[in-house]
């Protein structure tokens, strides 16, 4: 038996961060980027206005104040968008709007409120200093700086950027395809009626939205009955996906099939007890370099495990750099403030056994929908932390 974080190290480690994809910018929303963005021209182009003024040579403005004012010619217009054409030259001035290019020979702009303008020409009374009001060629970007790096995480901040620099698809971390089934004779769905000695199938819903709600793709593959040659069938349609859940199956009952049915497709077991309640038979392998996960039927186990070990295994795949980080709060779903997860509550001590009649009651809250309302037990002396 193997505690949590050396189920989870042993996860990490085995788990491959996917290739990448070209998608549209907000399609990459909360995804990882692939490669590194260098800017590929001067952000703003040319030298702007910051101000609706007039562009202007500082020289034109010697001796200038509110009782000496100053009286420069209108020789055009900057409108936001356009080039004006006309050269300042001393005693000159362009009428111009925030945004508008520069014109040649101008080096300042005196805004607005600082003129009055009569008949064809601006009336200047402050001298607000030689380069005032002009954003800059590449005051924001340079050519060539790198302006996003691979591994990070797409925000509209970063969407925006990309946007600035006309990049309308970017290169992504693949998203994972996870292939969902439910193991169990006793199992129906919506489409069969409901039965005394049925249950229904809630674990293939929970985890769908489990998978969805870390940003991958589910493949919902439904109910297995528990027979070998049934469950290898749909295991085999279950090797097109990136990663492989299953639920139920994993303990030692006659119809505890799953390991049997892993072994037989030539999964390599990484670990089959985990020193934790509940989630105690989960089982970890590959076949290939698909992580595989048997998780217990169990509704609460179902869900906790997928939470300390699917989640950041995902997480890896779509190429976030911690795999424990959860890029949102969750506090519900056993995720402090911090967004890491509380994997030290389940951490095994030296003395210290999973013993089930030690077991104290836990409400671990929301995360366990109104069908799992059954509390999760943990041994008491392993603290659940719900900040
Ligand atoms: N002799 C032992 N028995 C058990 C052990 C053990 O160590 N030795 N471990 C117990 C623990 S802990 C758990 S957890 C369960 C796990 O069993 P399985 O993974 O084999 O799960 P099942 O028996 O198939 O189902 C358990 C329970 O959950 C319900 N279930 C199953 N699938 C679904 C689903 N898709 N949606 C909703 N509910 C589901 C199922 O009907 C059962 O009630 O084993 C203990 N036994
Ligand atoms: O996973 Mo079982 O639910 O350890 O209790």
């Amino acid at each position: 038996m193997i505690d949590l974080h050396e189920a989870q190290g042993r996860i990490l480690q085995a788990t491959p961060v996917l290739g990448r994809e070209s998608v549209p910018i907000i399609e990459a929303l909360r995804r990882v980027l692939a490669l590194d963005i260098a800017a590929i021209e001067d952000l703003p182009a040319s030298d702007v206005s910051a101000l609706d003024g007039y562009a202007i040579r500082h020289t034109s403005l010697q001796g200038v104040s509110r009782r000496h004012p100053v009286h420069l010619r209108i020789i055009g217009e900057a409108p936001a968008g356009k080039p004006c054409g006309a050269t300042v030259g001393d005693g000159e001035a362009v009428r111009i709007m925030t945004g508008g290019l520069v014109p040649e020979g101008a080096d300042t702009v005196i805004k607005l409120e600082a003129t009055a303008e009569d008949s064809g020409n601006v009336m200047c009374m402050a001298n607000p200093g030689q380069g005032y009001g002009i954003r800059p060629k590449g005051d924001s970007l340079k050519k060539g700086q790198i302006v996003l790096r691979a591994g990070d995480v797409i925000g509209p901040l970063e969407i925006g950027a990309l946007a600035s620099m006309r990049r309308a698809y970017v290169y992504v971390h693949r998203k994972p395809t996870v292939a969902i089934l439910s193991t169990g004779d006793e199992l129906s769905d919506f489409h069969e009626p409901a039965s005394p000695w049925k249950a229904m199938c809630s674990n293939l819903y929970a985890l769908a939205a489990q998978v969805v709600e870390v940003g991958a793709t589910p493949l919902c593959l439904g109910i297995v009955e528990d027979k070998l040659r049934s469950q290898q069938d749909i295991l085999t349609e279950a090797l097109r996906a990136d990663l492989i859940v299953t639920s139920g199956g994993t303990s030692r009952g006659k119809y505890d099939l799953i390991r049997e049915t892993f072994a037989s497709m030539g999964m390599e077991m990484r670990f089959s007890t985990i020193f934790a309640k509940p989630g105690k038979p989960t089982l970890f392998g590959t076949i290939g370099n698909r992580p595989v996960f048997g998780l217990p039927g169990n509704p609460s186990a179902t869900m906790l495990s997928f939470e300390q070990f699917i989640r950041p295994a995902l997480l890896k795949m779509m190429g976030h750099r911690n795999g424990l980080y959860i890029p949102y709060n969750n506090a519900a779903s056993g995720h402090g403030n911090d967004g890491l997860l509380n994997i030290d509550s389940f951490k095994k001590r030296p003395g210290e056994e999973n013993d089930h009649r030690r077991a104290s009651q836990v409400p671990l809250g929301r995360q366990l929908d109104h069908h799992v309302s059954k509390t999760v037990t943990v041994p008491k002396r392993f603290k659940v932390v719900a900040r």
